[in-house]
C-alpha cells in the first residue's frame, strides 16, 4: 500500500476501502471569506465506490467543500486530485475556468439542495439533462433525447412528464431531475448537498431510497453533506464531521454513530436519539 494514500486526519479508515487507490484527494484546503474562516487545513479521500457522508452544524463548511469538489470555488491554499482513467490533471485548482467545467461537466455530477442552482427551471425537464449532454459534446437529437430519458428513467423520474418544466413539477421531482442531469454521463463522483433538506419526510425517503438503489447498481462514489444524521445514516459507509471549518473526527459509519470519540459527535449523536 501506498503510505501517501494515507488519510491526513486520523481515521478509521475502512480497512477494505484502505486497499484501493482513493478516487479523490484533497489536501489542506483552507478558505476565509473576509473574517470567516470557512475551512481550516482540511483532508478528505474518497474511495471508488462508497458514500462519504458529511455532517456538521450550519456554518461548519460543509458546502464550501462541496463546492471545492466541483471546482465552483478556489480555497487559498490546497491540492486535489482525481483518479480519473488516462487523465493527470494534478491539482485541480490549477485548471482554467474552461477546463474546469469540462472536467466536471464529464466527470462531476451535483445535486443542490436548491434546485435552482442546478436547473433552468423555464426548460423542459428532459432538455435540462440534454443540456449536461451538450456540454460534454454530443449533438445527435436522438440520442440526446435517448439518453435523457434513461438517465430520467433510473432516477425514477416519471418518463410521461419529461416535457414538463421544472418549474411546474413538485419538490421531489425536481431534485429527480437534477439526479438525471448529474447522473447522466455516468459521472466518476456524484456529490451531493442536502439533496433532500426541505422534501416531505415521506417523499426524502423515497428519494433516499432512488439514491441507495443507484448507488448499489452503479457503484457510483458518493460525497453526502447533510446537517440530518438520519439521512447520513441511512446513505454513508463513511463519515466526516466537521465544526468551525475542521475535521474534529471521521471513520465508518457505524463506528461513529455508535461511538463518538469527539464531545462534539457525541453531543450531535445523543441529540439525534
Ligand atoms: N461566498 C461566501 N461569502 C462569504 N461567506 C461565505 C461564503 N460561502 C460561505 N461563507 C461562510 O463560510 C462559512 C461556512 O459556510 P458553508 O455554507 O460552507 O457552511 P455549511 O456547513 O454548508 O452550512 P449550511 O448547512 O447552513 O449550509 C459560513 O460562515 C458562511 O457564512
Amino acid at each position: 500500500m501506498n503510505l501517501d494514500m494515507t488519510p491526513m486526519v486520523p481515521a478509521l479508515a475502512a480497512p477494505r476501502l484502505m486497499q484501493v487507490e482513493p478516487l479523490l484527494t484533497m489536501q489542506a484546503i483552507s478558505k476565509s471569506y473576509g473574517e470567516v474562516q470557512a475551512l481550516r487545513h482540511v483532508d478528505v479521500t474518497v474511495y471508488p465506490g462508497e458514500v462519504l457522508g458529511i455532517v456538521g452544524e450550519s456554518g461548519s463548511g460543509k458546502s464550501t467543500l462541496l463546492r471545492m469538489m466541483n471546482l465552483e470555488d478556489t480555497p487559498d491554499q490546497g491540492d486535489y486530485r482525481l483518479r480519473l482513467p488516462d487523465r493527470d490533471d494534478g491539482n485541480l485548482f490549477d485548471l482554467t475556468r474552461y477546463q474546469r467545467r469540462m472536467l466536471c461537466a464529464r466527470h462531476v455530477g451535483i445535486v443542490y439542495q436548491n434546485p435552482h442552482l442546478g436547473l433552468l427551471m423555464r426548460h423542459s425537464s428532459s432538455g435540462n439533462v440534454a443540456e449536461r449532454l451538450l456540454i460534454a459534446g454530443e449533438r445527435s437529437f436522438e440520442v440526446l433525447r435517448s439518453k435523457a430519458r434513461e438517465a430520467l428513467d433510473a432516477s425514477e423520474f416519471p418518463l410521461s412528464r419529461m416535457d414538463a418544466r421544472p418549474i411546474e413539477l413538485s419538490g421531489g421531482m425536481q431534485q429527480r431531475v437534477q439526479l438525471a442531469k448529474a447522473i447522466a454521463l455516468e459521472p466518476a463522483l456524484l456529490l451531493l448537498d442536502e439533496p433532500t433538506t426541505g422534501l416531505d419526510v415521506s417523499v426524502q425517503a423515497l428519494v433516499l431510497d432512488t439514491l441507495k438503489r443507484l448507488q448499489r447498481d452503479r457503484r457510483i462514489t458518493m460525497v453526502l453533506v447533510s446537517h440530518d444524521l438520519g439521512v447520513i445514516r441511512t446513505m454513508a459507509d463513511r463519515v466526516m464531521v466537521m465544526r468551525h471549518g475542521e475535521v474534529v473526527e471521521q471513520g465508518l459509519a457505524d463506528q461513529v454513530f455508535q461511538d463518538p470519540q469527539h464531545p462534539y459527535t457525541q453531543q450531535l449523536v445523543h441529540a439525534k436519539l
